[in-house]
């Protein structure tokens, strides 16, 4: 059987919004997400970041937790409103020693820092401007980012740049579900262009300012599947990777948007008139970072009906896509369950460009989870997609796939953005009431499987 090469890099993942808490604590400032969560019925019960894991406070517990765990890093995010509380202009220091410490913590316990400077919490000043369909979010992005990597470069082992623009973009500005909540149809192709400028941008600023981190940037990439061969399919499976895919690998990786996609969404002229952000986009990265979750089969609707739920309408393109249930095994977010997909993903990003470093930046399942009579969670469902997806790691890496590293999302059980808390993706349960820790079957299992590769 395939080993995973000594130096493959086992961590765990989390965001701030969704674990840290304290969001008006040391000169934390709204973000988007503040915002959102506050505006009635857009997020499951009405739940909000306001405390969530309160890691802020108990970031030292969970880190010892990892430690734990004998993973060797953790990537986190750094939240824009408390490093600039404003989104651009003062700076504040709290934010900066905040995550000062939180690093420096894991490098006590030997696990290395992976930090993302992006993963959703924009600071609400910048939305009243524009947010990501203004060019100048793009600027404020990379002032920000070099503001980061100045004060935490001698502490930081890897950048992400953005987590999974198509969110940003496609579920902020399109399907309106996350923060803003627009739903301004195919202008959210216009965030999503700003959003990949402020990439580019900020990779420019950190190279500027030296350090010999690597930089990359995290997209969640779907795995598509045409339903059938017939070429009406055919057509929904291009689109649907057009959309979900493309859209963003081929600026990264081509330094050019695919044709068909701008057709598709009547956007040419737009994109036509901003071809000289392509080469700022296309900056050369040191690695990309996946999150993987399911893999899509997509046909092309009947009679017209819309359309696949997990592009939700109206997202550009997804009026001609429906997502087939295969009768796969689902989990409870009703992502089908498909490891071999996250092997096609890695595949394909690998055919773009050869040879570029590929991790896992985020890879997990939500459940139900029980709490039994002696305090445990015997998630065996959590475990066994944990376990078919680091055995698609293994087949991606025998292969030869560059795949360098895999991070379980998520490390905490936290605020699952517009499902709040009803949705648990943890290996370490939280008890929202006491904040108490437990570490789940699949910590375990996670714990076990690490030791075992490493040797
Ligand atoms: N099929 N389908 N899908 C609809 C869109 C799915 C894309 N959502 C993600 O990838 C998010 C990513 C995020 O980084 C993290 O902050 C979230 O907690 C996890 C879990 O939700 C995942």
């Amino acid at each position: 059987m395939t080993t995973f090469p000594a130096d493959f890099v086992w961590g765990t993942a989390t965001a701030s919004y969704q674990i840290e808490g304290a969001v008006a604590e040391d000169g934390r400032r709204p973000s988007t997400w503040d915002t959102f969560a506050r505006t009635p019925g857009k997020v499951w019960n009405g739940d909000t970041g306001d405390v969530a894991c309160d890691h802020y406070h108990r970031f030292a517990e969970d880190v010892a937790i990892m430690a734990d765990l004998g993973v060797d890093a953790y990537r986190f995010s750094v939240a824009w409103p408390r490093v600039v509380p404003e989104g651009t202009g003062a700076v504040n220091q709290a934010g900066l020693d905040f995550y000062r410490r939180v690093a420096e913590t894991c490098l006590e316990h030997g696990v290395q820092p992976y930090v993302t400077l992006y993963h959703w919490d924009l600071p609400q000043p910048l939305e009243d401007a524009g947010g990501w369909l203004s060019r100048s979010t793009a600027e404020a992005f990379a002032e920000y980012a070099r503001i980061t990597h100045e004060a935490l470069g001698d502490v930081i082992g890897s950048w992400i740049t953005l987590n999974e623009p198509w969110c940003s973009a496609l579920l902020g500005y399109a399907a309106g579900v996350h923060a803003p909540g627009q739903q301004l149809g195919t202008r959210s192709l216009e965030a999503a262009h700003h959003l990949l400028l402020g990439h580019g941008l900020a990779v420019q600023a950190m190279r500027a300012d030296g350090g010999e981190a690597p930089l990359g940037i995290t997209l969640n990439l779907h795995a598509v599947r045409a339903a059938s061969d017939s070429e009406a399919d055919l057509e929904a499976a291009r689109r649907y990777d057009g959309l979900g895919n493309r859209l963003f690998l081929d600026p990264l990786l081509r330094g050019a948007y695919p044709e068909d996609v701008l057709a598709d969404t009547g956007t040419t002229e737009w994109f036509a008139e901003r071809s000289d952000d392509l080469a700022t986009i296309a900056e050369p990265i040191d690695f990309i970072g996946i999150n993987y979750y399911s893999a899509h089969t997509v046909a092309a609707p009947e009679d017209g009906r819309f359309s696949d739920p997990s592009l939700p309408t109206p997202t550009p393109g997804s009026e001609r896509v429906v997502t087939v249930d295969t009768g796969a095994e689902k989990t409870q977010m009703g992502w089908e369950i498909h490891p071999d997909g996250l092997v096609d993903v890695l595949a394909q990003v690998h055919a773009l460009a050869p040879g570029l470093p590929l991790y896992v930046t985020e890879n997990g399942s939500a459940w139900p989870d029980e709490v039994g009579p002696d305090g445990r969670v015997e998630d065996e469902d959590r475990r066994r997609y944990l376990e078919a997806h680091l055995e698609a790691c293994r087949e991606a890496v025998a292969r030869g796939l560059p795949l360098k590293g895999y991070f379980c999302w998520s490390l905490l059980d936290n605020f699952e953005w517009a499902f709040g808390y009803d949705r648990r993706f943890g290996i370490v349960r939280v008890d929202y009431e006491t904040q108490q820790r437990t570490v789940k079957r699949s910590g375990e299992f996670y714990r076990d499987f690490v030791a075992r590769e490493r040797g």
